[in-house]
């Protein structure tokens, strides 16, 4: 059975639980559920603090997790990724009051506040700027105001927290993250975690993709294929009316318009989108 490790609380918690469901996983009814077998999948889900999932992972208590690239780099354990799942996406970067402190160079001597010491460590060591990484456990944003740091490296989203605490961000970002699905180095890659990763990666697929179905003249057929070519190779079946053929290809979701504009021009009528619900790649 593998056992499996998900966030239960935080930003990580709600999608991924959500992205188990679709992946045809058993649900949570209660959110103080800390164990939940699922012995229709041979799984058993164990709901954990997002900071201890690589910690678990990477002493092989569990076999696989999932948890924040930037949480998994922080942990410093011996657990790698497996698969990013595209959700909880943030940069992880420096900032300071606007104006203040504009490039890495110039945090050398200061006080860094941080939830992510390893991390920031590493990358201040890397860089070869020497300064005080000063541990906080959340709320970074406020610690340069209240005067026990001078710069904050910290979770940016939508750049909202910093901005309202008057920070601006300046570097390169320190590391771009995501939700990832991770699991021990150097362990076998189990039949269940094939399994698992499959389903997620359906998952992943039926989210980013639109099927679109489309009619077109023979003629133009090899024009409308080259602007719909599919995954490997669209369908294309007779119509009862032979001099029109039909369509069927996988598209990417964000294309859609665009896509269906270029048929729309090269002669395509009738251009159906369905959504993806599952899928196998
Ligand atoms: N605003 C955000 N947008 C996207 N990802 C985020 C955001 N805040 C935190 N994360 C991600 O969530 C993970 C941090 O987990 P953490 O336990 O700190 O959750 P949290 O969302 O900060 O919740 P809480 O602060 O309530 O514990 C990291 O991988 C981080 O990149
Ligand atoms: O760029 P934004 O969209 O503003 O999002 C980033 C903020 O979200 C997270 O904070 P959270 O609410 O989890 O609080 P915390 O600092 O206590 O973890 C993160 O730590 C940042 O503070
Ligand atoms: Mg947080």
């Amino acid at each position: 059975m593998l056992r499996i490790a998900v966030p239960n609380k935080g930003s990580l918690s709600d999608p991924a639980c959500e992205m188990l469901v679709e992946a045809g996983y058993r649900e949570r009814r209660d959110r103080r559920e800390l164990v939940l077998p699922d012995p229709d999948n041979d799984v058993e889900f164990f709901f954990l603090r997002p900071r201890d999932i690589a910690v678990y992972v990477g002493s092989g208590t569990v076999d696989v997790g999932i948890t924040g690239r930037d949480l998994l780099l922080d942990s410093g354990v011996d657990a790698v990724e497996h698969r990013p799942l595209g959700f909880a996406r943030s940069t992880f970067r420096f900032a300071a009051p606007a104006g203040e402190i504009t490039s890495l160079e110039q945090v050398a001597g200061k006080r860094v506040a941080t939830s992510y010491d390893v991390l920031v460590g590493n990358y201040l060591a890397e860089h070869g700027v020497d300064a005080t990484v000063v541990h906080l456990d959340g709320a970074v944003e406020s610690a340069v105001q209240l005067g026990i740091a001078d710069v904050v490296a910290d979770v940016v989203e939508t750049g909202t927290t910093l901005r309202a605490a008057g920070l601006s961000t300046f570097g390169e970002p320190i590391l771009k993250s995501e939700a990832v699905l991770i699991h021990p180095r150097g362990h076998e890659v189990s039949n269940g975690l094939t399994v698992l990763d499959r389903r997620l990666q359906g998952v992943l697929v039926a989210r980013q993709y639109v099927l679109m179905d489309y009619d077109v003249p023979v003629e133009h057929v090899e024009k409308a294929v080259a602007i719909t070519p599919g995954l490997e190779s669209p369908t294309v079946s007779p119509l009862h009316n032979g001099e029109w053929v039909a369509v069927r290809s996988m598209v990417r979701k964000e294309a859609t318009n665009r896509v269906m504009d270029e048929l729309y021009d090269v002669g395509a009528r009738a251009i159906l989108v369905t959504s993806i619900h599952a899928c196998r790649i």
